[in-house]
Order: C-alpha cells, then sequence, then structure tokens
C-alpha cells in the first residue's frame, strides 16, 4: 500500500448506491451490520445470503446506470458536493 491506509466505510449502508458513493469518497470497501441481521432474523441463513444478493444486483445497477464497467472504476468526481464549504 505505500504507507497508505485503505478507507473502509462502516455504518448506514443500505443500498447499491450507498456503496457507490462510498466508493467515489475514497472507500476501499464498506462493511454491513443490521442489513444482515435483519436478514438472519427473517429467513436465517437463506435471509443473509439473500440480503447480500440484493446488495450486490443494486450495486450492478448501479454500476451501469453511471456507465461503469466494475466497482474499481467509480471515479472521485461521481459525488458532487454543492452544500455550504466545510469548516475549515
Ligand atoms: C447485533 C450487532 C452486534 C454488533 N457487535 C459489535 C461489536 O461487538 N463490536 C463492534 O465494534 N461493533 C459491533 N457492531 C457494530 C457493527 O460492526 C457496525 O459498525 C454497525 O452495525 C453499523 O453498521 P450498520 O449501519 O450496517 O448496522 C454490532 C452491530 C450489530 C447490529
Amino acid at each position: 500500500m505505500d504507507g497508505r491506509v485503505p478507507v473502509l466505510l462502516d455504518g448506514g449502508v443500505r443500498r447499491g448506491t450507498d456503496v457507490v458513493k462510498a466508493l467515489a469518497l475514497g472507500a476501499r470497501a464498506v462493511a454491513i451490520g443490521r442489513p444482515v441481521v435483519w436478514g438472519l432474523s427473517v429467513a436465517g441463513a437463506d435471509g443473509v445470503a439473500h440480503v447480500l444478493a440484493l446488495l450486490r444486483a443494486e450495486l450492478a445497477n448501479a454500476l451501469t446506470l453511471c456507465g461503469l464497467g466494475s466497482a474499481g472504476q467509480v471515479p472521485r468526481d461521481l459525488v458532487v458536493t454543492d452544500g455550504p464549504a466545510a469548516a475549515p
């Protein structure tokens, strides 16, 4: 990694577009907590697999709609911030 630290985003990832936004903002990967628990509580291991399959399908769909071929191609300028400037 040449001294660089990979960024992992954890918390609030609920749909594929959340993953795309995280990648655009510099994350290498995202973590998923409660959606996995929700799937587990509804249908056990099959429910967890279903939740992950939904997220994967949503991610693939979002990438396609952005004209991107893979998660590794998400550019930084895909997310535009036009709100107030951050405090120094
Ligand atoms: C049932 C449950 C147990 C968790 N246990 C821990 C834990 O032991 N240590 C920890 O650092 N985070 C724990 N977390 C936090 C998750 O790792 C994650 O940071 C959090 O769920 C935020 O992601 P989410 O919005 O997708 O749920 C737990 C979360 C859940 C739902």
